[in-house]
């Protein structure tokens, strides 16, 4: 039930309710990690701090819609992407996009754990409830999930199912997000700003390896203070800046001898889509082929690739009826189809088998 704030000349005068939410104890004890899934979100995490720590040769690959919007369609994507996953194992570390909470330019739908029926309803128990179930069913099915950080207390519901997860270009500067990273069990990526600035997220590595205490609130939903250790496996993003792509040698150099002047393990990922494409997915390829060629050609510090990718290919705006939606289309970031996911994994596989 929502209550309206008490009256007051100095405080909430722009708040129109306040919802009581769910506890995260209560939620994952009506949604437990079972003994199947922990067993993938651990090995998950391992093959990734693994991978980036240079323990493995296989590249990290982080793929799936921009934003997850349909519970079906997640799992009819999850499924078809377990499969290819086994099937390029031995050079490709898969792991699933599985993107909730969508930071937006100026303002957009908010995504599947905030707005679960797309209406501007804002059913949030419902988005945490619908949010943890996808994620577990991804998770059984043998997928890690990577997601990115955003809303404060999501990971105190969510984050004991995440393998991988990153600060998006929006909030990589931000020193609550840079604070909360450091509490992450996870590996995480860092993405650079959207003016193109690498150092931002290399400084928001080294603020979130290190011990941090911020607020949030626990497992019984009570506000309190949480004291980290600091998070060690921070990688760098690269996803383009306002002026131009960021995937080519020399980027990945500038971020890797960043990194390395800043005592960490050099290690980069490339984001195939958002300023790298240009918004256009269909140059994701072009971006993905290219730093295939960079690992290929030697480049150690190129560990990883993010590509959005879904059911079907392109994006669709959100219309008033949402049983008009186009099944599998993505409704925020255009994406590449599934056909075109199968093409690339398996030619990259190819390609660094022959390494
Ligand atoms: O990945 C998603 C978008 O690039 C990001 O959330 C910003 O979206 P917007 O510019 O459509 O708001
Ligand atoms: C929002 C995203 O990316 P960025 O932060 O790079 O815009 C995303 O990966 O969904």
């Amino acid at each position: 039930m929502t209550q309206q704030p008490a009256p007051s000349r100095t405080e909430n005068l722009n708040v129109t309710g306040f919802t009581p939410l769910v506890t995260p104890h209560d939620l994952k004890a009506r949604h437990a990690l079972t003994p199947a899934a922990e067993g993938v979100v651990l090995q998950g995490r391992q093959a990734a701090q693994d991978i980036l720590h240079g323990r493995d040769d296989r590249l990290l690959v982080v793929v799936g819609p921009c934003s997850i919007h349909d519970f079906d369609q997640a799992v009819e994507y999850a499924r078809k992407l377990a499969v290819l996953r086994e099937q390029v194992r031995d050079t490709l570390e898969v792991q699933m996009r599985v993107y909730v909470d969508k930071p937006r330019t100026t303002i957009g739908w908010r995504g599947f754990l905030l707005d679960p029926d797309m209406d501007g309803s804002n059913d949030m128990n419902r988005g945490l409830e619908r949010t943890r179930e996808v994620m577990l069913k991804v998770t059984e099915m043998g997928l890690p999930v990577a997601t990115e950080l955003l809303d404060p207390f999501a990971p105190q519901y969510l984050f004991d199912i995440v393998s991988w997860a990153c600060l998006g270009a929006r909030t990589t500067e931000s020193q609550t997000h840079r604070a909360m990273s450091s509490a992450v069990s996870a590996p995480m990526g860092f993405k650079n700003g959207t003016g193109g600035g690498i150092k931002l997220a290399v400084d928001a590595i080294v603020a979130a390896s290190h011990p941090h205490a911020f607020f949030t609130i626990d497992d019984d939903g009570r506000a309190c203070i949480v004291h980290t250790r600091g998070n060690p496996d921070g990688h760098v993003i690269l996803r383009g800046g306002r002026n131009s792509p960021n995937y080519t040698p020399n980027f990945v150099k500038e971020a890797a001898d960043l990194m390395t002047a800043a005592g960490l393990t050099p290690a980069v990922m490339v984001d195939c889509s958002h300023a790298n494409s240009g918004s256009d997915y269909t140059r994701q390829n072009l971006i993905f082929r290219d730093v295939l060629h960079q690992v290929q050609a030697g480049t150690k510090a190129l560990r990883g690739v993010m590509l959005e990718s879904n059911l079907n290919a392109g994006k669709q705006s959100i219309p008033r009826d949402i049983t008009q939606l186009k099944a599998g289309v993505s409704v925020t970031d255009a994406c590449i189809a599934w056909d075109e996911t199968e093409k690339l994994l398996s030619e990259a596989d190819a390609l660094l088998k022959g390494r």
